[in-house]
């Protein structure tokens, strides 16, 4: 590089840090200052006078606490405003920014080359001069979009063409120039090969350097309803997804919060694993969970199937699992919710002192006596309004009852005051006799001090309202919210009515075969139990009967790893979250629990949609491993052969045979040995739980982290964990134990093995006790070494 060149650079990122620190100075001033005026404010505490004695006291007084409120609330404000400001700059100020471009706007034509830095965020000096970019800026674009010449970009107004004629791509590390290389290509191979050749660790990191055309697409996109990214395994799939919910975040600034993002992972590890690549970009996180929080938190009583449960027991494959999880089963249940407009709704007696106080039988007359264009919705509270006019109705029958006057009797005398409202004063009570408490008291009505009984009737009369009133605040409480309702009973109705609504042979399903399904499902409910599918049925269900319009405040849903979802769960998310727009991502490969039922989950999921709503991105460069471990793990899928590994080179993978487990397990010491001192982290894969605990105790090594449960945290170094939690993860080294027949002997396994094999970046081992999987049998030779 001209040395010239490099003396300018320089010049230029001094300028720059100066006006950083410059301006890091003048935020923390305002922090102190702002601090002191909050100390002041909240000291004049003292000065506000609590004049409690009078009502216009206490308005007075009220009014004096809002404007203090306030005063600090926006003192407290432009505290946060600044704090924000200096923490962006802390993180700025080692790397102002990593690129720089020269280009002229051909719109304008003048020809004249303009020249921006593009960085984590914007920085402008007291001129208001920009001396860095926002990588999310639209004309950052250009960066990431393409080499030297013409392009066009997207700004808010449109499509901008622009001519590039210089790129130049910086490492800066506290706050001096590492390198600097000027590329004709979008994002420079260098570069890539430098991020990528690093270890991995417990904690996934930001991309922005290097984002690639391709995933740039899917960052920027604002246009689809629904993005549908199909990736290979470790094509950047997730990294850019976490690009983009920043780059939303800037793009609807003001208008949108990361509240109103919702990501759907798959377990929690992988939760704990990405939260740190927001607050890296400056950002908050968006809120994260997975389905089975979703859908188990609102069933607190059931015992909703784990993921692992789910895995273990393999229900999936079945052609039950298959419809259960279809569209055509979706439209069975809006269908079959529809006829409860008309008939079969179940429902509960309301219960009072043993004895139905208004009969299921009653309930139903009210739910049908509407019209029939009413919805179910408006059916359900309009019966509410009946039941809770029934109840106040009953409440004159009820005081003449025999318990009622026998609770009179045994009232103790501080049940007598609590009910007659003795001892407790209220505000209005004692008043001065000016307007505010007049007015006050008439709205208060007659107080405690009025409360004296003219009769003993009355008296009699008063408790046996009150004593009833009490006694039926449960069923009131019962009638809002909707207990009435018997959905358990509900949902096994629509089990056994769904062949009137589902066509069973479509799934190669017998009338017998779905009943006997229906009775073990009706066993398991019975022990509070239900699996994911059941599960999202019954939800589904409810949300129709009860007329839940979904979660309205979201705008942008995210599901990483959709190959596990069915299109069910799918239908019932766009359903669920009504005004967002979907960004799903998957690879149909790595379906570990939906397995073939993947296969149309794109073409289904994309009917939900309006079609020219709906935009797909391929990715199939791959970004994770080297090019020796892609290309021997794409030969285990069948049809993976357009997945193109990342040029980085590395061993090959090795394959250790074992006479017995007893030996594989030696092999396992002596490997964990050797990658010990070459990389940080090593995960031992298995693919099972069980698999995963008996090796923990066989290796019997302390310093070895076994991965149980998807609430743990991942560790540095080396790690048990079984296939289904390794999910999204990735090791400087993967080690799969037991790559023999008697773990991935199916066709079946093909994805897992896949998925597992795929969790490496440099080194991969597979342990097989005598025989290496038949999976491998399509893997060329030459890419892999067998010891044995
Ligand atoms: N443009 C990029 N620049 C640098 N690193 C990248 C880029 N894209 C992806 N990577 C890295 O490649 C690895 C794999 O990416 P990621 O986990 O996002 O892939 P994925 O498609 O979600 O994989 P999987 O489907 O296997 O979970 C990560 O370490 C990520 O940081």
């Amino acid at each position: 590089m001209d040395n010239q060149i490099k003396i300018d650079e320089t010049q230029y990122l001094n300028k720059t840090l100066k006006a950083m620190e410059k301006s890091l100075k003048t935020t923390a001033a305002e922090i102190k200052r702002t601090n002191k005026h909050i100390d002041t404010v909240s000291q004049s505490w003292g000065d506000v006078r609590l004049k409690t004695d009078t009502y216009s006291g206490i308005v007075e007084t009220a009014a004096s606490i809002r404007q203090q409120q306030q005063m600090l609330s926006e003192r407290e404000n432009s505290k946060t405003r600044a704090e924000h400001r200096f923490t962006t700059l802390t993180q700025q100020i080692d790397k102002p920014y990593f690129a720089r471009i020269d280009f002229s706007e051909s719109a304008t034509d003048s020809g004249e080359a303009e020249t921006i830095y593009i960085g984590l965020s914007s920085f402008s000096d007291d001129n208001n001069k920009f001396l860095v970019y926002d990588w999310r800026a639209p004309v950052a674009s250009i960066y990431y979009d393409g080499g030297i010449g013409d392009v066009t970009y997207l700004t808010p107004d449109g499509s901008q063409r622009a001519h590039v004629t210089l790129k130049r791509q910086f490492q800066i590390e506290d706050g001096v120039i590492v390198t600097l290389f000027d590329t004709e290509e979008a994002i420079g191979d260098a570069m890539l090969m430098s991020a990528l050749s690093g270890e991995s660790s417990t904690k996934m990191k930001s991309i922005v350097t290097t984002i690639q055309k391709e995933q740039n697409k899917i960052i920027r996109n604002t246009a689809a309803d629904l993005l549908f990214v199909q990736g290979a395994a470790g094509s950047g799939k997730t990294a850019a997804v976490l690009q983009r919910v920043a780059y939303l975040l800037y793009r609807y600034r003001g208008k949108l919060t990361s509240g109103q993002v919702v990501l759907f992972s798959p377990n929690q590890l992988f939760n704990d694993y990405i939260d740190n690549v927001l607050p890296e970009l400056g950002e908050q996180n968006m809120v994260q969970m997975t389905f089975y929080q979703y859908a188990s938190r609102r069933l607190p009583k059931m015992a909703v199937e784990t993921l692992q449960a789910r895995f273990e027991e393999d229900q999936t494959s079945s052609t039950i699992a298959l419809a259960k999880g279809s569209l055509a089963m979706f439209d069975a249940v809006t269908a079959y919710a529809q006829h409860l407009n008309r008939k079969d709704l179940k429902l509960r007696s309301l219960m009072f002192r043993g004895e139905p106080l208004i009969s299921k039988t009653r309930i139903a007359e009210i739910y049908y006596q509407y019209n029939d264009n009413y919805k179910l919705s408006q059916r359900l509270d309009a019966t509410r309004d009946t039941l809770m006019r029934s109840l106040s109705a009953r409440i004159g029958s009820e005081m003449r009852k025999d318990w009622v006057e026998l609770a009179i009797e045994n009232l103790s005398k501080q049940e007598y005051d609590t009910l007659v409202g003795a001892g407790k004063v209220r505000v209005g009570d004692d008043q001065e006799n000016d307007a505010a408490s007049r007015t006050r008291q008439a709205q208060l009505g007659d107080g405690p001090k009025a409360r004296e009984f003219a009769s003993e009737k009355a008296e009699r009369q008063f408790l046996s309202r009150q004593i009833v009133t009490q006694a039926l605040k449960p069923l009131a409480r019962q009638i809002r919210r909707g207990s009435f309702l018997n959905i358990n009973a509900q949902f096994v109705d629509l089990l056994r009515q769904l062949p009137n609504y589902l066509d069973l042979a479509q799934f190669d399903l017998t009338l017998s075969e779905w009943q006997q399904h229906v009775e073990t499902v009706i066993d398991n409910l019975k022990n509070k139990q239900l699996s994911l599918t059941d599960t999202t049925l019954y939800l589904y269900l409810y949300d129709l009967i009860t007329g839940k319009t979904g979660e309205r405040d979201i705008r942008f849903l995210f599901i990483d790893e959709i190959q596990d979802y069915t299109p069910f769960q799918l239908a019932f998310l766009k359903f669920s979250f009504p005004r967002a727009k979907f960004t799903v991502l998957g690879d149909l490969n790595q379906a570990i629990f939906t397995k073939d039922n993947a296969n149309n989950l794109s073409r289904d999921f994309a009917k939900l949609f309006d079609s020219d709503r709906v935009e797909r991105v391929n990715l199939t460069q791959t970004y994770r491993s080297t090019q020796q471990i892609t290309d021997f793990t794409k030969y285990i899928l069948k049809g993976g052969q357009n997945i193109e590994a990342f040029n980085r080179s590395g061993q090959k993978p090795r394959v250790k045979l074992s006479p017995n487990e007893a030996d594989m397990l030696h092999q396992l010491q002596q490997q964990l040995t050797e990658y010990s001192q070459q990389h940080d982290t090593t995960a031992i894969i298995t693919k099972t739980l069980a698999d995963a605990q008996l090796l923990s105790e066989q290796l019997q090594d302390t310093s070895v982290t076994l991965i149980q449960s998807e609430n743990q945290r991942l560790a540095q170094g080396t790690i048990i964990v079984p296939s289904y939690l390794a999910k999204g993860l990735e090791f400087d080294a993967v080690i799969i134990w037991h790559a023999d027949n008697t773990r991935y002997g199916q066709d079946s396994e093909r994805r897992l093995l896949y998925t597992v094999a795929s969790r490496a970046m440099h080194s991969l081992t597979l342990l097989a006790e005598k025989q290496v999987s038949c999976l491998l049998d399509h893997v060329p030779e030459k890419l892999y070494e067998v010891e044995s």
